[in-house]
């Protein structure tokens, strides 16, 4: 590492290229009207009215932006959590996982992914959903006794988070009575309804975030610290560098370039001239980043019918593939060659796709990329006249979930669904749009593809990489065939994410939901119902809630017929569809 990184660590923050081509006097124009009117300056000073003009909306605003400073609040606080995570280990702990959903689990699963376990650290892993086969997955692949549970949830009333705390605290008990709460571990609010219940449970640590960090913008608070530390990451680098990038970004002063403004500046331009599928390029261990990017940008500008689409994962191909309508940002390492990719990023930009490249040194440069994703997140916003520290249609799903499990407790099972309009190969179809075979609903579904639209392939399924590989070839097909983007997730984690923007952003998006019989459920410990009907409740509950936003919707019910082998028939009936 370079010794003069603190010294002066604005000369250290990785280089940034923007080719913008024909953009670029727009991203000028703007660049400039937001420098005379001291944007930078407003900016750290929680100027709300940058963004909205309304007084409430303001108020709000302001309240959630603890994160520009929290690496600062961070640094004095590292020896406490490298302190509890030798703690952990000299207990005896083999195993960590982390449970929760959206903002407050994103972070370690960049890590997982971007690092190497420490030497005198412990494996980790993440849990952020309820699909029983995974939770089953995980829970016989650790040692339940050495294994130690962080329940992270800002709010502390998410049901998810709750929902896996309860069920290992039961699990716990029945292995060590009284004392399971020795192997958990919340991270909350401060006088969250979770920080009666843990401290009742006996938790043996209760880490009290900061009400005014939003859950998207809290990589660098306990929410990704505590993991980062136990996992053996070096925290303090991480934070300095962070802190870099916040003085790049104009924390102490006036500053000639800011990294942050210039790139938010040019996202928020090039969605306002169509270009707002932000299409994300990474090498492979840096995969996951792109999940945490999308939750960071989906969330906090797809709203109001506007918004900026991240895509993680959409298969990089030639420049006669794409519409007009795409971004690409590579963001990778300085001494990683990553060919192929970047071969393919500067065809794209030669073809006149505007193209924007981060380079870091090495992992822990992630403490100064999440700042500087964060700032132009929010600029971009501003850009856009929203508030990026809201998510309204987060809640049109919950709700709809909401009222399907009271259902559910009440009646002991989900509602009767209406029938499908087509069923084939043990895979039943339900969509507005009919057809007398699979392969004719998928084609008048894709008929609606327009210019601009987006799949989105919403899987609540069990995560594996075979699954991966089709779901993939699924989005290569559509991509090749109708020239259009396509994101995919896995639900319930994309409702915390991708989910605000597939509801609140344009209506451009084709979703097609994926859902299952669980074949292994799993009861949930205390209430009438188990992990199963819990996420297809969940899926439930969002195809409604896209549905009352009139979003064009197909569902597969995969049935008993096997995941992979329920995706393989669905595959091959959407390859003629689009022939
Ligand atoms: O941390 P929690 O309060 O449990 O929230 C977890 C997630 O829930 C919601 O869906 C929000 O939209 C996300 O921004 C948040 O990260």
């Amino acid at each position: 590492m370079n010794p003069n990184r603190m010294e002066n660590p604005t000369s250290n923050i990785p280089a940034m290229t923007l080719q913008l081509g024909s953009f670029q006097a727009a991203v000028d124009a703007k660049l400039q009207d937001f420098n005379a009117r001291n944007f930078t300056a407003g900016f750290w000073q929680k100027q709300a009215d940058l963004w909205v003009q309304d007084a409430e909306a303001q108020q709000s605003l302001r309240s959630f932006m603890g994160w520009l400073r929290v690496a600062e609040t961070m640094l004095p606080r590292v020896g406490e959590i490298e302190e509890f995570a030798r703690e952990i280990k000299d207990a005896g702990f083999q195993h960590v996982v982390v449970m929760g959903m959206g903002g407050s689990t994103m972070t370690p699963i960049v890590f997982k992914q971007a690092f190497q376990q420490g030497p005198e650290a412990l494996p980790l892993s993440v849990l952020d959903t309820t699909n029983p086969a995974t939770v089953r997955q995980i829970e016989e692949s650790v040692p339940l006794a050495q294994t130690l549970f962080v329940v992270a949830s800002k709010s502390g009333t998410t049901a998810e988070p709750l929902a896996f705390g309860d069920y290992f605290y039961a699990r716990l008990k029945e292995l060590k009575g009284e004392k399971a709460g020795e192997n958990f571990v919340a991270i909350t609010d401060p006088g969250s309804k979770f920080v009666t219940q843990a401290t009742e449970e006996g938790y043996r640590r209760i880490f009290l975030n900061f009400a005014e960090v939003g859950g998207r913008f809290s990589a660098l608070s306990y929410f990704g610290l505590v993991p980062a530390a136990l996992y053996g990451i070096d925290i303090k680098t991480l934070l300095e560098r962070a802190i870099g990038m916040m003085r790049a970004t104009g924390a102490e002063g006036d500053v000639a370039q800011n990294p942050g403004l210039e790139l938010g500046v040019a996202l928020g331009v090039l969605a306002q001239q169509g270009r707002d599928k932000l299409t994300l390029v990474v090498p492979d261990n840096l995969t996951d980043l792109g999940l945490w990017l999308e939750q960071l940008i989906a969330e906090s500008t797809g709203k109001e019918g506007k918004g900026i689409l991240p895509l993680a994962g959409d298969p990089l191909n030639g420049p006669e593939v794409y519409g007009q309508d795409r971004v690409f940002v590579y963001v990778g390492y300085e001494n990683q060659p990553d060919e192929e990719n970047r071969r393919k990023v500067a065809a794209l930009a030669a073809a006149g796709h505007p193209v924007i490249t981060i380079l870091m040194q090495d992992a822990l440069d992630l403490g100064q990329e999440f700042f500087r994703w964060e700032v132009a997140t929010a600029v971009a916003s501003a850009v856009l006249e929203i508030n990026p520290f809201d998510q309204p249609n987060v809640q049109a799903a919950k709700t709809a979930t909401d009222q399907l499990m009271k259902v559910v407790v009440e009646q002991g099972a989900l509602p009767q669904e209406t029938a499908p309009v087509l069923q084939e190969g043990g895979l039943d179809y339900y969509a507005s749009v009919s057809g007398g075979s699979a392969v004719e609903v998928l084609r008048n579904f894709f008929g609606q593809s327009q210019p601009g639209n987006f799949l989105c392939i919403q899987a609540y399924l069990q995560e594996t990489p075979a699954l991966n590989q089709e779901l993939q070839e699924l989005r290569r097909v559509v991509q090749e065939r109708l020239h259009i983007a396509t994101a995919s997730g896995y639900g319930p984690r994309f409702l915390h994410s991708t989910g605000q923007y597939h509801k609140g952003g344009p209506d451009t998006g084709l979703f097609l939901q994926l859902t299952t019989d669980h074949a292994q459920d799993l009861p949930l410990p205390g209430r009438p119902y188990t992990f199963g009907t819990f996420q297809n409740a969940q899926a439930a509950g969002d195809l409604r809630a896209l549905q009352d936003y009139n979003r064009r919707t197909l569902r597969v019910h995969l049935g008993s017929a096997g995941e992979e082998q329920g995706v393989a028939s669905l595959l091959k009936a959407l390859r003629e569809a689009l022939a």
